[in-house]
């Protein structure tokens, strides 16, 4: 063997062994060095086997983990390295290394191919190139031995250890198989948070001061909160309907958390068109207590609020339950809130008696919120569960999820679990991988100032000409700061380029356009609808 690197020297370095970059765990040496020995063995005849032995691999790895870990974050440094990493042989002027999974195999060669090669140069005194093998992945230079041995490696221990190996420690915890069991930890916390539904009980967590508004919802916010301060009074009856995921149950669980604040002598009645049917079934047909069903609901309850109404569609019996109910509540000037995914008209399978009733009540959509809605609400549910994102990892998130709050929550609560499982900051590098997030797609959608100019005069229903140019009548003056606001919230360009496309216009006409039209959307709401509509088409 010829040895090409100051191997003398670096084996002679106090305390590598000892370094606290690995945890030590028992193992047994033999199978180790057998292992390491495989590793080695080429299944291509002509490919030369490592230089060096299993000895001087294994202090080559601990020096090189020391070495690495002053050079990183110390989370990435952990996840990526600690537990994961090994120096398998060195053939020619290659250093080739083991990782646990392929996402490090991934993680490791994108990120850090150069910081392994400065370590490798400052312990050899010389560049090496470098080959990362995913462990246990059939490789060109694994003979079937190597495979069964490294195999036999990834297997738990047997917790009793013949007497000859009791008491010798290595490095090797990369070999314990621990990384799909947290990629499982994580997967599970999403699952539970998706499927954690309370609602046939007010949810504290659920309140107008942690409802984030912005022009999808604040009509819905309004009535909802106007309906809170004054229930059976303002809006008897409404109507909350949108897409899933987008706050519905969020502002019915505000409204009841707000009267049972402000006026608790008030009885609440929170359920579901499912859970209501259940209960139903449950006191007619096996309690024989129709009578109670129906007093419980139309004598004990001041504010009546079913979630998913539609789900009322063909059971007759519920049907014709609920619509004794609705009336008597309606008469008694109690106050009513449904959700919806439907508009009543949408819903089949209902009676028109009981679409009429539903119908009369007041309809207020909920729709997909804009990207600064979707920022607002990650930031906001950020600082709730103390998981910390920077802002370009907020903005990548709103960016790519768009049409569901839930979703977004999904995420967030996805890179908790990966912080603190995987004990890794997130950068935009982890929060792609993980939320498997494609940026560059959303960026594919290629919005110009001439794209939305185009889209607010199609919809305005006027010449593109006449909104870039010089009139300044009613009709084009609010399409004009539309689009002007439109450009400024999506592109972001200088005031003055802005004013630049639209004839011209001076920084102060435009910064005027921006501000009124966001002043208007809070308290105009078809204005708000109308620039929706627009962002929407885009
Ligand atoms: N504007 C908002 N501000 C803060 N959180 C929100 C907002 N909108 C929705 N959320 C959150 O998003 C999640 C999903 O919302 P919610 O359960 O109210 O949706 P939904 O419209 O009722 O959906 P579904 O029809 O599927 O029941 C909830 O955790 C809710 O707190």
């Amino acid at each position: 063997m010829t040895q090409k690197f100051p191997f003398n020297h670096f084996l002679k370095l106090d305390g590598l062994s000892e370094g606290p970059a690995a945890k030590k765990v028992d193992v047994n040496p033999v199978i180790v060095e057998q292992a390491i020995k495989a590793m080695n063995v080429s299944a291509e005849p002509k490919a030369p086997a490592s230089e060096f032995s299993g000895d001087e691999l294994r202090t080559l790895t601990d020096a090189l983990l020391d070495n690495i870990k002053n050079l990183i974050n110390p989370n990435k440094f952990h996840a990526y390295f600690a537990n994961a990493f090994t120096v398998s042989a060195i053939k020619h002027e290659t250093v080739e290394i083991m990782v646990t999974t392929s996402f490090i195999k991934k993680m490791v060669e994108t990120h850090y191919p150069d910081t392994i090669k400065q370590a490798l140069f400052e312990i050899l005194g010389k560049n090496y190139g470098i080959d990362i093998q995913v462990l246990g992945a059939p490789t060109q230079s694994l003979s079937s031995n190597a495979e069964n041995i490294l195999n036999s490696l990834k297997s738990p221990m047997p917790s009793k250890k013949p007497e000859s190996v009791k008491n010798t420690t290595f490095f090797i915890d990369e070999l314990e198989p621990t990384k799909d069991d947290l990629f499982k930890a994580i997967d599970s916390q999403v699952i539970e948070h998706q499927t954690n539904n309370n609602s046939n009980q007010i949810d504290i967590n659920k309140t107008f001061n942690n409802f984030i508004i912005g022009p999808s919802n604040n009509i819905a916010h309004a009535l909802s909160l106007a309906v809170a301060k004054d229930p059976g009074k303002a809006y008897p009856a409404l109507y909350i309907y949108g897409n899933s995921g987008l706050g519905k149950t969020h502002l019915i669980h505000a409204i009841a958390n707000h009267i049972q604040m402000h006026k608790p002598s008030m009885r609440i009645c929170i359920t579901s068109a499912n859970r209501f049917m259940n209960e139903m079934v449950d006191s007619i047909i096996k309690k024989n207590q129709s009578y109670e069903f129906k007093k419980k609901y139309t004598e004990q309850t001041d504010i009546l609020i079913i979630d998913d109404i539609h789900e009322l569609k063909n059971k007759t019996t519920t049907q014709e339950m609920f619509f004794h109910i609705f009336n008597e509540l309606i008469e008694r000037g109690k106050q009513l809130v449904f959700t919806s995914d439907k508009t009543p008209k949408e819903i089949d399978g209902i009676e028109d008696r009981i679409r009429t009733r539903l119908s009369s009540a007041l309809p207020v959509e909920i729709q997909q919120p804009d990207l600064e809605t979707r920022i607002a609400i990650l930031k906001k549910k950020a600082v709730e569960k103390d998981v910390y994102l920077s802002d370009d990892v907020v903005n990548l998130v709103a960016k790519c999820v768009k049409s569901n709050i839930r979703e977004l929550e999904g995420c967030l609560i996805k890179l908790g679990a990966v912080t603190s499982i995987l004990k890794v900051d997130i950068d935009l590098e982890v929060a792609k991988e993980h939320l498997k997030l494609n940026e560059e797609l959303e960026n594919q959608k290629n919005v110009t100032i001439e794209t939305i100019t185009k889209t607010v005069a199609n919809y305005y229903k006027i010449p593109l000409g006449d909104i870039r140019g010089k009139a300044k009548t009613k009709e084009v003056a609010l399409p004009r700061q539309v689009a002007m606001y439109l450009v400024s919230k999506m592109l972001k360009p200088t005031l003055k380029d802005n004013g630049q496309y639209f004839s011209g216009r001076d920084h102060s006409t435009v910064l005027h356009a921006i501000k009124t039209i966001s002043d208007r959307i809070k308290t105009d709401g078809l204005l708000a609808q109308q620039v929706l509509d627009i962002e929407k088409q885009l």
